[in-house]
């Protein structure tokens, strides 16, 4: 069974400005249970930041309820008003690591000892702390960068320390806002890799916000989605990549480019002669190559309905390879319906643009 770590119930967050008010957060629940890495994706300004710095309590809420790990941090409504003390809110944090867009490494510090800053207020001995600090260093790959300075390193290397920092109190949860946001393509996927790594080896659960669909598609096992302070969608990775509902989702992830790509690729010329009947565009999206392989073939045997591809592309989703195609089915009606209804049945997602509404 799984098992709930971070529990936000209802979450509203009101910023009061001297002429305005802002929602940042609007009534958000969301459960993250242990283990997983959930991605919080939306463009900027839609309220990621805050509702994250909520778990933690760096940002009060105005309402709702955080519990994290069973116990309740914060909670008020209208009959109930309660907060865990200064103390205790200390300690919790303790649990909860946070890694940041800007690495917030202490500069005029060594690597070494930027991590044993965060070991300070432990009862460990400065012996232990500092054979910890080497070993978290160890496992992010920086062993031998110990005691250079964070200028001295690449942004890359510098959020590694900031990932060895997160990780000194042995959290339970990792916080990620942007972590990858400010980094170069090839050490985007080298610190994804590493967080993927720690989620696994260490057990630890990671909430990764970012704006970069990149970064949730090569991670996450679920994803939320949040717009004006609200999670619009939310669920398994895949399942939200291959059936995204919401228009903001299918821009997020592309699939509107993809279509104007598409329209624009379309052979006029063979379409031509074609009244509005006779034909339209189909989006596939299908997971296992094995599944469309076959479509063309079998779509004109069984069913007289003609496949174009117009282009295609594999993905990948967290090590799942998922296609999309977009083609045109040419002929009638009726024939076209049946050839949708059994790519459906043989588990292809499909969506479907009227002739009329492309060539508009
Ligand atoms: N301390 C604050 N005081 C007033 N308004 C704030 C404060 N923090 C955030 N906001 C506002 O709340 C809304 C959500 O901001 P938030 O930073 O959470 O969004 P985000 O999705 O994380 O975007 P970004 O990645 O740009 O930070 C924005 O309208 C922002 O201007």
């Amino acid at each position: 069974m799984a098992e709930p770590i971070i529990n936000l119930e209802n979450i509203n967050v009101l910023f009061n400005q001297t002429s305005t008010a802002v929602t940042a957060v609007k009534n958000v629940t969301l459960q993250v249970n242990k283990g997983e890495i959930y991605g919080v994706v939306g463009y900027s300004g839609a309220g990621k930041s805050t509702l994250v710095r909520v778990i933690n309590l760096l940002q009060l809420p105005t309402s709702g309820k955080v519990e994290v790990n069973g116990d309740v941090l914060f909670e008020k409504n209208d009959t109930v008003s309660k907060r865990i003390g200064a103390k205790d809110l200390r300690v919790k944090r303790r649990n909860i690591g946070m890694i940041f867009q800007h690495f917030n490494l202490l500069e005029e510090k060594t690597v070494l000892r930027n991590v044993e800053f965060a070991l300070r207020h432990s009862q460990k001995k400065e012996k232990e702390i500092t054979d910890r600090a080497i070993r978290l260093l160890k496992l992010v790959g920086l062993e031998d960068r110990k005691d250079f300075y964070p200028a001295q390193l690449s942004g890359g290397q510098q959020q590694r320390v900031a990932i060895a920092r997160a990780l000194a109190n042995d959290p339970e949860i990792l916080i990620s806002d942007e972590a990858t946001s400010a980094l170069d393509p090839k050490s985007t996927v080298q610190i994804l890799d590493l967080l993927k790594r720690i989620n696994r080896e260490l057990g630890l659960t990671i909430v990764l916000i970012t704006h970069q669909m990149e970064a949730v598609k090569q991670v996450a096992d679920k994803i939320a989605v949040m717009s004006s302070g609200e999670i619009i969608e939310r669920g398994d990775l895949v399942n939200v990549f291959t059936h995204p509902q919401k228009e903001l989702t299918k821009e997020l992830i592309g699939t509107k480019g993809e279509l104007a790509k598409a329209i624009h690729l379309l052979d006029k010329d063979a379409i031509e002669n074609l009244n509005h009947e006779e034909w339209e565009l189909v989006h596939l999206t299908y997971t296992g190559q094995d599944v469309v392989d076959p479509i063309a073939a079998t779509l004109y045997k069984k069913f007289d309905v003609e496949v174009s591809i117009i282009f295609g592309n594999v993905d990948e989703l967290r090590g799942t390879p998922v296609g999309t195609l977009f083609v045109t089915l040419k002929g009638d009606a009726k024939s076209r319906q049946n050839a949708v209804d059994y790519l459906k049945q043989v588990g292809v997602d499909v969506d479907e643009y009227n002739s009329k509404e492309v060539i508009a």
